[in-house]
């Protein structure tokens, strides 16, 4: 059997889906999703298995115009995920397009070389004329090869989508173990566990510039694990919506964290949570590299 293995940068603007597509495509979870944009802070890889096929896959940040170091950090990321892929899979909301973060990426596709891939995103949401004038309007801007019509949360089309990205890949030896899922270690794993739990506890209340350090990550002798981690707000104000009333909140918050972690690690976790107030956590470059990022000026 020879076996094949490429990459595949997923772009699009924020909220487009992408994190979503990348877990169905894998199979499993590796990506956080939520529905405020720009939950996708790091680079990861999520790695997907067709037969004898390794496809690796590049979820990418939402790309925007960038103001903060956090933003430019995170739009750098992206680039440097859709550098010399195998193909290039935009993905686009097709309910909202967010026209004017879409544009800009079509305008620097338009000098990319590699296989670029339409796909139309939350069909469930959709309905079918507005679909296809879409994908009409979009491929008459840039000569698309291919366009796919999926719900990433429904998973149909998915298999369609994962097939023919399978049949794209080169020749090449796999770049990862067969049951590797994600590029992501497990204590950046955990944080974004954490992180995503933070943003489905706390919806709204939550800044955007929240983040979640690793402190710690033991092996315990009796098979468990012992994670600590630190949630870094940005001021003072904000501590009391992470705690919550006599700290019902962020038990809350830790304990679907660490029900979660025990899933996907498959063994038992204790997880310690504390809140620290830095005011200037986005600017401190020590966070960046914790968090997976590059530090850019
Ligand atoms: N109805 C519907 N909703 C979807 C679909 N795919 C994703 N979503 C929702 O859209 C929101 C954004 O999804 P994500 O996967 O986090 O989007 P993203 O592009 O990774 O977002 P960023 O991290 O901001 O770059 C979430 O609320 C998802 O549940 C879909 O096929 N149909």
């Amino acid at each position: 059997m020879t076996e094949k293995c490429g990459l595949v940068a997923v772009i699009g603007a924020p909220n487009a889906g992408k994190s979503t597509l990348v877990n169905a495509l894998v199979g499993q979870k590796v990506a956080i999703t939520s529905a405020k944009a720009q939950t996708t802070r790091a680079r990861l890889m999520g790695i997907a298995l067709e037969g004898d096929v390794q496809i690796i896959l590049a979820d990418t940040p939402g790309i925007f115009a960038p103001r903060r170091r956090l933003d430019r950090a995170m739009v750098a990321a992206a680039w440097e995920g859709a550098q010399e892929a195998d193909a290039i899979l935009l993905v686009v909301d097709a309910v909202k397009q967010r026209r004017h973060e879409l544009e800009p990426l079509l305008e620097t596709l338009k000098d990319r070389s590699e296989r670029k891939i339409l796909v139309l995103n939350k069909v469930d949401a959709s309905a079918k004329e507005p679909l296809l004038a879409l994908a009409e309007d979009l491929t008459g801007k840039i000569g698309f090869d291919e366009v796919f019509f999926v719900s990433a949360l429904s998973g149909d089309g998915v298999p369609e989508l994962k097939a023919r990205l399978a049949a794209l890949m080169p020749e090449g030896p796999w770049h990862y173990p067969e049951d590797q899922v994600s590029d992501a270690s497990e204590r950046l794993l955990a944080c974004e566990i954490t992180r995503e739990q933070l943003y489905q506890q706390l919806h709204d209340e939550l800044p955007y510039d929240a983040a979640v350090r690793p402190e710690s990550y033991t092996q315990r002798r009796d098979g468990s694990v012992e994670i600590r981690q630190q949630i870094v707000v940005a001021r003072d104000s904000q501590k009391p919506i992470v705690l919550g009333k006599r700290g019902a909140k962020i038990r809350a918050i830790g304990e679907a964290a660490r029900k979660e972690l025990s899933e996907v690690l498959g063994q038992k976790v204790h997880l310690f949570l504390h809140v620290k107030v830095d005011e200037n956590w986005a600017d401190a470059r020590d966070i960046y590299e914790e968090i997976g990022l590059d530090w850019v000026k």
